[in-house]
Order: C-alpha cells, then sequence, then structure tokens
C-alpha cells in the first residue's frame, strides 16, 4: 500500500513525490497522512510562526491615478514601496477581475488532474511540472506542486502550454507585463536613468508564467509551503488566493499608522480581492545598486485548505547584461555588483536550494 511504502523509507517517498511526478498532492491523496513525512520537516530557524507574524496593512496601490492628477502621488508611492519593502500590491492594473478568478479555478483544475496527466502535459517544449523548488539539492522539501509555462511566442504558447489552462495563461502574461513594463520604466526614470523601450523591454523580455499549488497540510508549523528566497528577475506579479501565508523580511523597522514592526521580522503580505502583489527582482536590486530591494519572501501551506498562486516573473533576456546604472554608481560613488549576464546569473540561481537572498551573492563585490 502506498502509505506503508512512503511511510518507510527516505527514498520510496522521494521516488514517489519527486521522480515519479505524483507530487505533494499524490502524498496528500494516496497516503492519507496525519503528520509531514519526516522528508518535509524544516529545520527550527525556517519555519513559520503563524501566530507572532503581524500583517502588514498598507493599502494597495492605484495604478489608474498614473494616468491622471496624482501621477506624481503613485509613483512615489511605487518607488517609496521599492526601496523599502521590495514588495506592494496593486489595483486598477489593467487585468479584468474574471480573468483573475478563471486562472486560480484553471490552477485548481489543472491540480486536480491525475499524475500521468499532469506529467504528459507538461512534458512539452516549455513547459515544466514540478514538486518544491530543487529536490535534489534540499535538506527538506518544500511542500508545493508547480507547473511552469514559459513565454516564447503566442503560437508556442497555444501549441505547447496546457491546454486547460494556456488560454488564460497567456492572456495574463500579456496584460502583467504590460503594467510590468510601465512600472519599471517608473523605477528606472525614479533612478534619473535613460531608458527607452528597447532597453525596457529587454529588462522584461524573458517572461514565464508558474501556477503554485500548496496542498492542505497537516503540519504547517513544521514545513514551509516555500522556503525563504528572493525572485531573480526584474518584477514578479502574483496574483495569490483568498488563503494567505505569504510573508516577507522586513530589511529595516517600519513603523507607520499601516504596521509597527523591527528589521528582520517576517510580516504578511494578505490577500486583497482583486490586487495584484508586485515584487522587486535580484536583477532590478543589482542594477538599482541596492537601492531597489529585492524582497525576501516565503510561503505558509494551510492545515484545512489547498491555496493557489500565479506568478508571472519578467526577467532580463538571457543575453542582457545586468550590471548597477552607471547613472547610480556616479551618484553613489561606487558600484556594489558587478556586471553579469543574465543568463549565468539564472544558472546559479537554479543550481541552489533557496537560502534567503544568497543569490545575489553571485553578482555582489564584497569590499
Ligand atoms: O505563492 C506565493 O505566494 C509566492 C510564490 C513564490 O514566491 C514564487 O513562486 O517565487
Ligand atoms: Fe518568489
Amino acid at each position: 500500500m502506498a502509505s506503508t511504502l512512503l511511510l518507510d523509507s527516505a527514498n520510496s517517498l522521494y521516488d514517489f513525490v519527486v521522480r515519479n511526478g505524483n507530487g505533494v498532492k499524490g502524498l496528500v491523496e494516496s497516503a492519507g497522512i496525519s503528520q509531514v513525512p519526516d522528508r518535509y520537516i524544516q529545520p527550527p530557524q525556517e519555519r513559520i510562526n503563524h501566530v507572532s507574524t503581524p500583517q502588514l496593512n498598507l493599502p494597495p496601490i492605484d495604478l489608474s491615478k498614473l494616468h491622471g492628477p496624482h501621477h506624481d502621488q503613485a509613483v512615489a508611492e511605487i518607488a517609496g514601496a521599492a526601496h523599502t519593502l521590495g514588495f506592494f500590491q496593486v489595483v486598477n492594473h489593467g487585468v479584468p477581475l474574471e480573468l483573475l478568478e478563471a486562472l486560480k479555478s484553471a490552477a485548481h483544475k489543472f491540480f486536480s488532474m491525475p499524475p500521468e496527466e499532469k506529467k504528459a502535459a507538461a512534458c512539452r517544449t516549455n513547459v515544466k511540472y514540478g514538486t518544491s523548488f530543487a529536490p535534489e539539492k534540499e535538506q527538506a522539501l518544500e511542500w508545493k506542486d508547480y507547473v511552469s509555462m514559459s513565454y516564447t511566442t503566442d503560437e508556442d504558447a497555444l501549441q505547447y502550454w496546457p491546454s486547460l489552462c494556456k488560454g488564460v495563461a497567456l492572456e495574463y502574461l500579456k496584460l502583467s507585463t504590460k503594467m510590468a513594463r510601465e512600472i519599471v520604466g517608473i523605477l528606472m526614470e525614479n533612478l534619473g536613468a535613460k531608458v527607452d523601450e528597447k532597453k525596457i523591454e529587454g529588462l522584461v523580455g524573458y517572461k514565464m508564467v508558474n501556477m503554485n499549488y500548496y496542498p492542505e497540510c497537516p503540519n504547517p508549523e513544521l514545513t514551509v509551503g516555500v522556503g525563504r528566497h528572493s525572485d531573480m528577475g526584474t518584477l514578479t506579479i502574483l496574483l495569490q488566493d483568498e488563503i494567505g501565508g505569504l510573508y516577507v523580511k522586513l530589511e529595516q523597522d517600519i513603523k507607520c499608522k499601516y504596521a509597527s514592526a523591527s528589521k528582520g521580522d517576517w510580516i504578511e503580505i494578505p490577500p486583497i480581492p482583486g490586487a495584484l502583489v508586485i515584487n522587486i527582482g535580484d536583477a532590478l536590486q543589482i542594477m538599482s545598486n541596492g537601492r531597489y530591494r529585492s524582497g525576501e519572501h516565503r510561503v505558509r501551506a494551510a492545515r484545512e485548505q489547498s491555496r493557489v498562486s500565479v506568478p508571472v516573473f519578467t526577467m532580463p533576456n538571457p543575453t542582457e547584461k545586468i550590471g548597477p546604472l552607471p547613472e547610480v554608481v556616479e551618484k553613489d560613488g561606487k558600484a556594489g555588483y558587478r556586471e553579469i549576464v543574465f543568463q549565468d546569473y539564472m544558472n546559479n540561481f537554479f543550481t541552489n536550494a533557496h537560502e534567503g537572498k544568497k543569490s545575489l551573492d553571485f553578482a555582489a563585490i564584497i569590499m
């Protein structure tokens, strides 16, 4: 029986979940587990203490203000968030609310398919279906399954992406990238950098949409949905459902009417119906010479319900050279990062398990 087999040996669990593509979902369903297996138990310092985590009830930024008399205020809000938390939420973002609903339901439908069908759907160009982040590198696995769809052309997306979600995923990727381009332009201009459309296109030229599935978990306090990490690209646009569980680490004290927390605290980015979460990735931290912060974040699984999220990762083209902008280095007097080719940065990112913002060491100039 699957349950005895699975819980008997760490290897058979790994084979079942990772190698045979059953994922955490398959584990929960076939083993009927009442406790997370040892392989999912994180060391104490990596576990997520739900009870003592403050929420950040910052109002979302209204992007429609960018096109009216409150333009400067919206710009200041975006730049302020990029400087401090590296995370903010937006409304009036140009992605219809029905599309957001359709995406969440497509994600649930995709993961409720039998494992063979998920594997078959993902065994195609530009698509990857998997579990955890880098299972072969991780001491403890993450309580998450995912399907990842890279964008090359519309034709490829419609031909290769899973038929169940390709329509909505492609529409979402396009609309959210349009918004990301505008925000990247604003952030660059705010640094005093001169960037044209072509440069911005190069910074968001590589795009990927993922669907993450976090099955209900008997011991969310012992494991993680996603371990601490920052995203490697330019901007991530994330749709989360109403379950909650996304946390960001503060790199400085914060005291305002919406939250009061200290550097090093983890605070929750609460679900706001209809809003999208935006976070700064490593590439923007590097280009801004550290003025914008790629937010370190992690996800807690929920006990009673499965959670889905749908991030769009906008990243520099793999051939793009990424380094601190000369305009900023001139003001700062020195560069904190060396110039890297983004493909090299990605290769390094994917060969290591999640470990906070250690990914940035690849480009950091250590004084
Ligand atoms: O599920 C979430 O809320 C965040 C997922 C995430 O951080 C990622 O996919 O990089
Ligand atoms: Fe992330």
